[in-house]
């Protein structure tokens, strides 16, 4: 609770009883579970890691207590296998940085009760996260699917000598991300045409012809990703801590965004 209101991502008030645990360390299990409703598990992405931490907190959580991962985009089938409150367990995928980022992304195990999925739904939107609720697993899920789309067609681009790579992000962040801040890719084709059935009538045999001229999928290693890390370094090396630093920018943008984005759901 107090790790989890430090980062900030309490945006909303919680009753006392409405305990999260922040479970990163086995030393504290037994305390942090007492009375929880709701545990977040939040260590790295390390199925081996998780399945002990779950296999751990399946015996000493209460029948009612609902078990949470942070992962990005292990399979809650191969997390929650076999454990004795499978029906309480669930993938509440946050986004970097989760403080100023509301997406959490709910994935069901197959056996998942739709209670958990509901009161894991409702808290989140109690701490003024954005939660979506994913029908059934994907490898990837979804925010996950769609990043590693544009990501994987810019590394391509930069590949194939199209465009620099500070460029391809200048397309994203003065282009295509302009719009995506308050609108989804679905409901900006929607407003492009006179809905998304014309949009479909006016630009589907371009779209098609142009999806298939997408290559294969990229080896993120190598000459490429060496060139992008280099683009993003460059001008920034004399300065110390430039990554933080660049980080510490990222996040006054998201944070007046975020504001901005409140104002407008007034309006
Ligand atoms: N970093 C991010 O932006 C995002 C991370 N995630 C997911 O959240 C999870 C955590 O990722 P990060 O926060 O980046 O990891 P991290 O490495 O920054 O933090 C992991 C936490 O687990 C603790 N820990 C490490 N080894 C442990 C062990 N053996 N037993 C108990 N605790 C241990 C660490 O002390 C630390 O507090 C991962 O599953 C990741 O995929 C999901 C979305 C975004
Ligand atoms: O913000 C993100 O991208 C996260 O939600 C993640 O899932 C991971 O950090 C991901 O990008 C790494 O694959």
């Amino acid at each position: 609770m107090v790790e989890l209101k430090k980062s900030g991502m309490l945006r909303g008030s919680l009753s006392a009883e409405e305990q999260i645990s922040l479970i990163s360390g086995f030393n504290d299990l037994k305390l942090a579970l007492e009375g929880a409703i709701f545990v977040q598990e939040c260590v790295p992405e390390n199925l081996e890691l998780k399945l002990k931490i779950f296999a751990d907190l399946d015996s000493y959580i209460n029948d009612s207590a609902i078990i949470s991962s942070s992962t990005s985009c292990l399979s809650p089938r191969k997390m929650f296998n076999g454990l004795k409150h499978v029906k309480n367990c669930i993938v509440a995928h946050p986004v970097n940085p989760p403080y100023y980022v509301p997406l959490v992304e709910l994935v069901p195990h197959p056996k998942t009760d739709a209670v958990t999925v509901e009161k894991t739904y409702s808290l989140m939107k109690k701490i003024g996260q954005s939660p979506v609720k994913l029908l059934k697993e994907t490898d990837g899920f979804v925010l996950n699917r769609l990043q590693y789309a544009v990501v994987s067609e810019a590394w391509r681009l930069v590949q194939d000598g199209v465009i620099s790579p500070r460029d391809v992000d200048i397309v994203m962040s003065e282009g295509l991300g302009m719009r995506y801040a308050f609108l989804g890719p679905l409901e900006t084709a929607h407003l492009n045409a006179e809905g998304f059935k014309s949009y479909c009538e006016r630009y589907g045999e371009s779209i098609e012809r142009v999806l298939a001229t997408f290559g294969p999928i990229p080896t993120f290693s190598g000459e490429v990703a060496e060139k992008i890390d280099q683009a993003f370094t460059e001008d920034l090396t004399d300065k110390p801590n430039q990554l933080q630093a660049r980080r510490e920018w990222r996040d006054a943008c998201l944070s007046r965004l975020a504001k901005l984005k409140q104002e407008m759901k007034k309006n």
